[in-house]
């Protein structure tokens, strides 16, 4: 469920984006199971878990895109900008075109936002260039501009650094983190949870459909661990036993 202008009450520490007791089958596979998350406005709220775990289906679901089977969400008016881990653009249209259309598609109106999506990921030197000649990475780049072009509330990305350069991937980061601090959610789904470490504010872990762990970055308690990433490992193997991974 999306919420009307007419419900749109928050206020600033609301959660922006909700899901309820999501549950998601198709056929006999169960992908999500009585799923609650909440995201919050200002963080980078990381979403990670084993191939399978559910991810992408709850991302679709939360996009609207798929129906749950039960459950509900609470996405915000201004709908969700939507970063795919596959190519989401028009093919046959150049860089700049595909900006141009999904401006005026969204209401993006603001041009120097535009410019400082391009020039920090590197999009300038492409900008003529045909969308389905790019190489992945520059794919990959247009879908990530595109989903931050209309500053949604909320951005769901896919497995936003695959195939991107060292360098890209760092002013990535640095974008992710200002778009944050503007009171902005980023959520984000990936395998490479070392390379958002040091930016994440929420960590939510799905395991077989179900979630495993959900808590802010200061409420994890690492233990023996080392890292976020190797407790995430720990847990999902701990799952994968039947035991709580607990050191
Ligand atoms: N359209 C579909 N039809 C049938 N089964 C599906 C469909 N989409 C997803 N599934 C199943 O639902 C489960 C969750 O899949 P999902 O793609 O959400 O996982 P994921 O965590 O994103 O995986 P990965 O990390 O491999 O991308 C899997 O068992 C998958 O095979």
């Amino acid at each position: 469920m999306t919420r009307t202008a007419d419900d749109d009450h928050r206020n600033d520490h609301d959660p922006i984006l909700e899901l309820h007791a999501v549950s998601k089958s198709y056929g006999d596979v169960t992908a999500l199971s009585g799923v609650d998350l909440s995201v919050a406005p200002g963080t980078i709220h990381a979403l990670v878990g084993p191939n399978g775990s559910g991810k992408t289906t709850l991302f679709r679901i939360a996009l609207g895109l798929t129906r749950p089977s039960s459950g509900t969400v609470d996405a915000p008016v201004e709908g969700i900008g939507p970063g795919f881990q596959r190519a989401n653009f028009y093919r046959d249209l150049t860089v700049a075109e595909n900006l141009d259309v999904f401006a005026a598609l969204t209401g993006a109106e603001d041009e120097a936002w535009r410019e400082e999506i391009c020039s920090t990921l590197r999009l300038d030197r492409v900008r003529d260039r045909r969308a389905g000649d790019l190489s992945g990475g520059f794919g990959k780049k247009l879908d990530l501009a595109l989903a931050l072009l209309n500053r949604s509330p909320v951005v769901c990305l896919d497995e936003p650094m695959g195939d991107l350069d060292d360098v890209s991937k760092a002013n990535l980061l640095d974008l992710l983190a200002d778009y944050r601090d503007e009171g902005h959610a980023v959520v984000v789904s990936t395998h490479h949870l070392g390379a958002f470490a040091d930016v994440i504010d929420h960590l939510t872990v799905l395991h077989d459909g179900e979630v495993l762990l959900d808590d802010p970055r200061g409420a994890i308690d690492l233990g023996d661990h080392d890292s976020l990433q190797d407790l995430y490992v720990a847990r999902s193997l701990a799952a994968d036993r039947g035991s709580t991974g607990d050191t």
